[in-house]
């Protein structure tokens, strides 16, 4: 292996408390709201295609314009108490929230920028509101940090001059400033999405970065950052220059998901993934395919299925509405999680072999297994083969116990279950099976 100063600093996974809590959210909601959301996705009349947080790009909208957009920043619908309760309905267990996006608002009383919301109308802290009403609902809440920051006069994409260099000296400063900052004013964080770390300029500061990691780990015993954060030695963020994970889960999933296990490589992950097919801030015309309810819950159940976590995005607008589409959404799947959050929450992947009709899911405190069936097939069979000398001890309906099943063994360790559930069931239908412990193979009796 080569020699890294500045790779990853742990083998295998952490096992510690708050780890393990992370590990058991299964759904998590985030939240993407900035400047941007008050443009929406237009300028001057004119439709921008691109995702609307990233407006300031569009060559018809001017950077002197977009800038100026602080001035108009006044969001008197922001409620939230509302959004954490309609989080609490979601179903979601944990929110990541923009501090500050690539465009360099700050959404908190930032000592190192006025380019904060204390000097927009609005003039009030963001974050802390938010911490404070997620908080006492019970939902975690992890801070979203853009590393990028097209405002800062120090930021570089790279460093080609001495100008540049000492430049980003000073950015890298303001950088630390922040995030410690964010950390102080916000203690009960459980966590830092960061983002906006892909530049040829961040790539070079290994050294930097891993002591900002350590610092702000020092800072918050137990702080869960994932893999997007520090590049190593080499420039390799993800994973270092000997494949090792960096940070504490694999953040590469965004608006897409593992398809196998092996995919995964066995780490702990998260996938982030947008309604429309690339909205994160809010855009007042969403074209393009919009995601409903059944595929959100198919994507989370797959995420869980294969040991992750999923968080769908939620974009409020410049005026702090959660738009009727998200709200509807949240309602739907809200509905389907009071009823089924027990394949979810404190689940994760079981290694019987995937089939047609859809996910297993498997909870790693009980051990029980449930069938999260959205292929019904047309002869109501849903089959299943255990690895041998498991059997399926009992089977029943998770939403109506009552319903019971009585596998058909069709072959050694394969069995049909004859779906009984009615055919109105709007989401996926949870089967439940309480596998057998496995039997002891034959002498193979402990010594006492
Ligand atoms: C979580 C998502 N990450 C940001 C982003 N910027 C990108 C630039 C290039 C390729 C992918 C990107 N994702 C998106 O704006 C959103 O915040």
């Amino acid at each position: 292996s080569i020699a890294l100063e500045h790779g990853s600093h742990r083998l295998g996974k952490r096992t510690d408390e708050m780890m393990q809590t992370w590990r058991n959210y299964g759904l998590g909601q985030f939240i993407h709201w900035g400047l941007y959301a008050i443009p929406g996705g237009h300028w001057e009349g004119k439709y921008y295609g691109g995702a609307a947080e990233w407006i300031r790009s569009w060559k018809d909208m001017p950077n002197e314009a977009y800038d100026e957009l602080y001035k108009e920043f006044d969001p008197q619908n922001f409620d939230p108490r509302a959004w954490a309760k309609q989080a609490k309905s979601l179903g979601a267990k944990y929110m990541i929230i923009t501090t500050k996006h690539h465009d360099g608002f700050c959404l908190w009383p930032s000592e190192y920028t006025d380019y904060d919301v204390t000097n927009s109308p609005y003039g009030k802290d963001i974050i802390g509101p938010l911490v404070e009403a997620y908080d006492a609902e019970g939902i975690d809440v992890y801070l979203y940090f853009s590393v990028m920051d097209w405002n800062h006069l120090g930021y570089r994409s790279k460093l080609e001059t001495e100008e540049d260099r000492e430049a980003y000296e000073g950015f890298k400063e303001f950088t630390r400033n922040q995030l410690l900052e964010l950390l102080d004013l916000y203690p009960t964080t459980k966590g830092l999405w960061f983002d906006g770390t892909w530049d040829a300029a961040w790539k070079e500061q290994a050294a930097f970065a891993d002591k900002l990691e350590t610092e702000m780990r020092e800072k918050i015993p137990g702080l869960i950052i994932g893999s997007r954060f520090r590049p190593d030695d080499y420039g390799n963020r993800h994973f270092d220059s000997n494949g090792d994970l960096m940070g504490d889960y694999e953040q590469g999933w965004e608006r897409k998901l593992p398809e196998t296990f092996e995919d995964t490589k066995g780490n702990d992950w998260d996938c982030v993934m947008t309604v429309p097919e690339n909205q994160w801030g809010y855009h007042s015309d969403w074209r393009g395919h919009v995601k409903t309810s059944f595929e959100l819950i198919e994507m989370l159940v797959k995420s869980v299925s294969l040991n992750g976590n999923f968080v769908m995005n939620f974009g409020p607008d410049g005026q702090g509405s959660i738009r009727e589409e998200e709200t509807k959404l949240a309602a739907e799947i809200g509905d389907w999680m009071d009823v089924n959050h027990e394949a979810i929450y404190g689940c994760g992947y079981l290694d019987w072999k995937k089939q047609d009709w859809g996910y297993y899911t498997k909870n790693r405190e009980t051990g029980k297994v449930y069938m999260v069936v959205f292929n019904r097939p047309l002869n109501g069979a849903l089959r299943v083969k255990t690895p041998s000398k498991i059997g399926l001890e009992k089977v029943y309906s998770l939403k109506e116990p009552s319903v019971t099943y009585e596998p058909e063994e069709v072959h050694k360790d394969e069995y049909f279950i004859h779906l009984k559930e009615s055919k109105t069931s709007k989401g996926p239908v949870v089967i439940v099976i309480e596998p057998t412990k496995e039997k002891q193979q034959e002498g193979t009796e402990y010594q006492k």
